[in-house]
């Protein structure tokens, strides 16, 4: 085991020094692209100032044949295309027992590693992966001159990643986040679905008989699926000071479940999620971006707690220490993304009407 005085320091000779703390860019939405098909990489250009993160996936939805070519695209698209402020480049590698890995990893570092800001690690089983990555990392980092290094985010997409999901985020300083994978993990779990992520109307709560009567007209609730394990991952993301993100909701259709589902994430404390497909883009920056209602409320909250201590009645609600901490998060936020989205920018600076912050 390495003794805790040795956790910052780089993993090869001549490696960028590691980072202590992550930095907290916008990340509402990562959309994915696969670097070998034309049509879609013709639209990342585009893209860039539309959507927080861009990536190129080489993994699962790459046909096998096609890797070398999402590889080689990926290496193309990153050396021309100009990535602003408001836009990372971040990739997904294939998986690390895959023929395609080590490849993607030598690949991508040392000839487009200046442009990468973060890797996707998927299938993660324990902290051992992330140890490999790592080291890995740090030396392709030396071989390539990088001044900065590149971070690492893990996909939780098997049993055995959500038992170890606290040493996972632990494993590294690379450690930039966790996302769920629900379909590889309803599969590696022997869940009984066959989706990519969302609910299910078969998982439910029903109502109690009413006057002892079963087959009466009952009330059925559906229930989240992804509950336990978001929560989970939330806890460990926070633990050790990265971020945690949903995932891929694969019913591109159902606009309306997904933003259900990307809602219930960011409620619990994810950071962003994924889009597969270009309609998901302003659904995930919706959602993910504080109300300007949760935002004047938030600041209602500052304005009304002084010192930040004590209790005081708001709206017939009380008000302490502790909500005040929560709005804070929310004003933290707010600020953090207002500063590369000028919408953004404009929503949060108007005054709160008379009825803002009632309800927040
Ligand atoms: C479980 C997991 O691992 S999830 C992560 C892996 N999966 C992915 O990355 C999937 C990424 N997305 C996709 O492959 C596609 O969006 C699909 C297959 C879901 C749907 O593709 P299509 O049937 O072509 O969608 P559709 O016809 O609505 O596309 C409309 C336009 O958007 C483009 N488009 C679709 N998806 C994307 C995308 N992710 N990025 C950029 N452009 C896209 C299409 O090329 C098409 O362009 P055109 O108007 O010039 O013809
Ligand atoms: C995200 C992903 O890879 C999965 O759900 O399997
Ligand atoms: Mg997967």
């Amino acid at each position: 085991m390495r003794s805790p005085k040795d956790f910052f320091a780089p993993l090869a000779v001549g490696a960028p020094t590691p980072l202590r703390e992550v930095p907290a860019r916008p990340s509402r939405v990562i959309h994915f692209f696969d670097p070998s098909n034309a049509k879609m990489a013709a639209k990342v250009p585009a893209m860039v100032g539309t959507v927080d993160v861009l990536l190129g996936n080489l993994e699962d939805a790459v046909r096998a044949a096609r890797k070398e070519a999402a590889r080689a695209g990926l290496v193309e698209i990153a050396r021309g295309t100009d990535f602003g402020e408001a836009t990372q480049l971040w990739t997904r590698i294939n998986s690390l027992d895959s023929p395609w890995a080590l490849d993607d990893l030598t690949t991508l570092v040392t000839e487009v590693g200046d442009k990468l800001d973060v890797i996707m690690v998927p299938k993660v089983q324990g902290p051992e992966d992330i140890h490999y990555v790592d080291r890995l990392l740090a030396q392709l980092e030396a071989r390539a001159g990088l001044q900065r290094p590149i971070l690492v985010h893990a996909i939780l997409e098997t049993a055995r990643g959500v038992a170890n999901v606290e040493q996972i985020a632990g494993a590294s300083p690379r450690m930039q986040g966790l996302s769920l994978g629900p379909a590889d993990l309803a599969a590696d779990r022997r869940m009984k679905t066959t989706r990519v992520g969302g609910g299910h109307p078969g998982y439910l709560v029903r109502q109690d008989p009413v006057d002892g009567d079963i087959n009466a007209n009952r009330q059925t609730y559906q229930q989240d699926l992804w509950h336990y394990t978001i929560a989970r991952m939330v806890d460990a993301c926070a633990m050790h000071g990265i971020f945690p993100y949903y995932g891929p909701f694969g019913d591109i259709q159902d606009v309306v479940a997904c933003e259900d589902q990307f809602r219930n994430a960011f409620l619990l404390g994810c950071v962003g999620t994924w889009s597969l497909h270009p309609v998901q883009v302003e659904i995930a920056k919706r959602v993910f971006s504080p109300s300007a209602e949760d935002v004047a409320h938030a600041r209602r909250v500052v304005a009304a707690m002084g010192d930040g201590t004590a209790a005081v009645m708001l709206d017939g609600k009380m008000e302490d220490d502790a909500s005040l901490k929560q709005c804070l998060v929310m004003l933290e936020l707010a600020e953090r993304l207002a500063a590369t989205d000028p919408e953004l920018a404009q929503l949060y600076a108007a005054e709160p009407g008379p009825s803002e912050g009632a309800g927040a």
